[in-house]
């Protein structure tokens, strides 16, 4: 049988001295399209960072691709937020060289550029790749930060909010992007948003961080007044309309839906 693609068992972690997850215990399947849900600040960030051993357990046990995080690393492509790509000077061709021999010493230079080239193709990125990074858009460096992730043929992708700052089209056009590279590569994916509503009929699954609880689940499961009342520990109503999910908690904005009423 196929290990999970990642699992948590009895896990707590806790940063500045608070509890992002306290005995968390959830699994998903490889292959799946994970949604990865929850208020600012949370603790998905925490969380990813965790799946690749960047932030140490307190107790319990996380499985990557069935090894430890450490262990799996090499497995997993990371694509943190995208404030992260800071060197404005730098050409996307040249961050992802930079990327590639961070990860992965002692290649040759044509096997660079292969590599390179394959993971510019793969998010339709080779036009971008001799600009400087700061000439770059939203969207064309969320297109490239994708690409880094890509780079060693990752079996599992964890993106940190990649539909930040993006225009309507252009996340529908990350979420399709995403979904067709999962499809095509056979990844799992787990992608950390603000919002379900463009991830509704893509994601297979949510993963839900609040209160330091999660749930892993089927939308239709997890974004529901029950499951997201007992996630916040306060009453959060979720109301569907015309396709849409819409989250109301009383005075706290609920991440998951895009409408927050305020009561
Ligand atoms: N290294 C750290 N030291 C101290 N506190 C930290 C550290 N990293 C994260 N935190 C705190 O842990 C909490 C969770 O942060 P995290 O960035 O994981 O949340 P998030 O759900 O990703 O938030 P957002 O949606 O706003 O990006 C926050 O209160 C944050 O300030």
């Amino acid at each position: 049988m196929t290990a999970p693609a990642f699992s948590l068992a009895g896990v707590t972690l806790r940063v500045g001295g608070r509890d992002i997850l306290r005995n968390a215990t959830f699994e998903s399947r490889t292959g799946q399209f994970v949604a990865l849900l929850g208020p600012n600040g949370a603790g998905k960030t925490t969380l990813l960072r965790a799946l690749v051993g960047l932030v140490p357990t307190r107790t319990g046990q996380i499985r990557v691709l069935g090894a430890s995080p450490r262990a799996a690393r090499g497995r997993v492509g990371y694509m943190p937020q995208a404030r992260a790509l800071t060197v404005p000077s730098l050409s996307g061709a040249d961050y992802l060289r930079a990327a590639l021999h961070g990860a992965r010493w002692g290649l040759t230079l044509r096997r660079d550029t292969h590599e390179i080239d394959r993971v510019l193709d793969l998010v339709s990125a080779r036009d971008i790749a001799p600009r400087p990074i700061g000439t770059l858009s939203g969207g064309e460096r969320q297109r490239l930060a994708l690409a880094q992730a890509l780079l060693g043929r990752p079996e599992l992708l964890l993106l940190d909010e990649p539909l930040a700052s993006l225009d309507p089209a252009r996340v529908g056009d990350v979420v399709a992007l995403t979904r067709d590279l999962r499809d095509a590569l056979g990844l799992t994916v787990l992608f950390c948003a603000h919002d379900i509503n463009p991830l509704i009929g893509t994601a297979d699954a949510v993963l839900y961080v609040a209160n330091a609880t999660a749930r892993l689940g089927p939308v239709e499961a997890v974004i529901t007044t029950e499951s997201l009342s007992a996630l916040y520990g306060v009453p959060v109503e979720v109301v569907r309309a015309r396709g849409h999910v819409f989250v109301m908690a009383g005075t706290v904005p609920a991440a998951g839906g895009e409408c927050c009423a305020h009561g």
